[in-house]
């Protein structure tokens, strides 16, 4: 099977890509080009990765009526003809766009040449690329129940989010925490922006990081990339051995085996990861999202009592400390854990390939 590939500018729209990807290599022959943007993320990503990539110019579109808005129509008009290249060159079986602007013009040259195509979307509320798509579309696959309402119902599968089963799939030798220079045996939270770090996190950490020298617990906190160096300056003389900061995790299917409570964002890839392992979790959603869907995302856990939420406006040293303490009380992980579980959805890849091929037959 030929499969082409297309989503990004952020991690959580690439991993569930490459998760799939790696399913259906194991489970036939098949072949895969990826088309995301230079800039996105996934520019690195994918080539890392070993998965053929190439790339067209496209910017998303502005809520606010603008002029910008009508060069990226301008835009959407040539990198959906450079797609169409892309796609009469490679000829794929079908078509598959994981989210973000990029699969916009993909996708669509995609169905328009009779090609079969399926979005995947891995939020509550969905991003305007896919809610337009769906109107294209063959299938549209959703990673929560309650996105179902916003796609025409005869096009709407359930399948959750690929990268759920890669990280409950992962074999781990346990050796990350280790390589990080930290315990193997102490109680340990990771914490982590989303797959580019987030600011009012960031500060939180810096404003509590001295006041945990002396608990129990140990922390990977994970800054983002582009946040890395102020923090690093701000850290450096301050010693801590029960804390690591790192820029990124490479591997974090490997890590995650390796912690007991999360304190993240609430991106739909990352939910699906620590669910798929029954991870308890402290969300902070990020209020700066599309139809605020990352509340959503993490209500959907919270509700269920799978995770504890903390609202950016209301994050201190102070809460952040006391929600640790809490996250990792005995009692909270083993109803947590269960619950986190329960939400999970770790035969994700399967379901989502079973719909793909299905697709290419019909
Ligand atoms: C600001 C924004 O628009 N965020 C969106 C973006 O988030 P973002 O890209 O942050 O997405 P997620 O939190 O869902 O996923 C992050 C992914 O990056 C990985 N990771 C992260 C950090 C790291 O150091 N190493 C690493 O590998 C995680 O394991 C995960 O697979 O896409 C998500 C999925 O559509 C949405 O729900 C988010 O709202």
């Amino acid at each position: 099977m030929k499969v082409l590939v297309s989503g990004g500018g952020t991690g959580g729209h690439i991993y569930p890509a490459l998760a799939l990807i790696r399913h259906l290599e194991r489970e036939e022959n098949a072949e895969f080009l990826y088309i995301g943007t230079e800039k996105g993320l996934e520019a690195s990503i994918v080539p890392k990765a070993g998965v053929p990539f190439k790339s067209v110019h496209i910017t998303g579109f502005r809520r606010k009526i603008s002029f910008e808005n009508v060069k990226t129509i301008a835009r959407f008009v040539k990198a959906t003809r450079t797609a169409k290249k892309y796609i009469s060159d490679f000829n794929p079986d079908v078509v598959i766009g994981t989210g973000g602007y990029v699969c916009g013009p993909v996708v669509f040259a995609a169905a328009r040449a009779g090609i079969p195509t399926i979005v995947h979307e891995q939020n509550s509320v969905p991003g305007l690329t896919n809610k337009f798509l769906s109107k294209y579309v063959d299938k549209v696959a959703v990673s929560f129940e309650e996105a179902a309402q916003y796609f025409p119902k005869d096009k709407v599968v359930f399948t959750g989010n690929p990268r759920a089963s890669e990280v409950a799939e992962h074999k781990s030798d346990h050796s990350s925490l280790a390589a990080l220079g930290l315990s193997e045996n102490k109680p340990t939270v990771l914490i982590v922006g989303g797959s580019r770090g987030a600011k009012p996190i960031n500060e939180a950490v810096m404003a509590a990081f001295q006041d945990w020298k002396e608990e129990s617990f140990q922390v990977v906190y994970v800054t983002g990339e582009v946040h890395y160096e102020e923090i690093a300056d701000k850290m450096a003389g301050v010693s801590s051995n029960n804390i690591k900061t790192v820029s990124y995790i490479d591997d974090m299917p490997a890590l995650l085996k390796e912690v007991h409570l999360v304190i993240a964002r609430a991106g739909a890839t990352t939910l699906a990861e620590i669910t798929a392992l029954g991870l308890p979790s402290i969300l902070v959603p990020s209020p700066h999202v599309t139809n605020n869907h990352q509340f959503k995302n993490a209500s959907a856990l919270v509700d269920k009592g799978a995770a504890i939420l903390l609202e950016e406006n209301e994050l201190t040293a102070e809460l952040l400390t006391a929600s640790i303490r809490s996250g990792l009380d005995k009692n909270n992980q083993i109803k947590m854990k269960e619950k986190a579980f329960e939400a999970g959805v770790p035969e994700a890849a399967a379901l989502l390939s079973r719909e793909m091929k299905a697709l290419k037959k019909g």
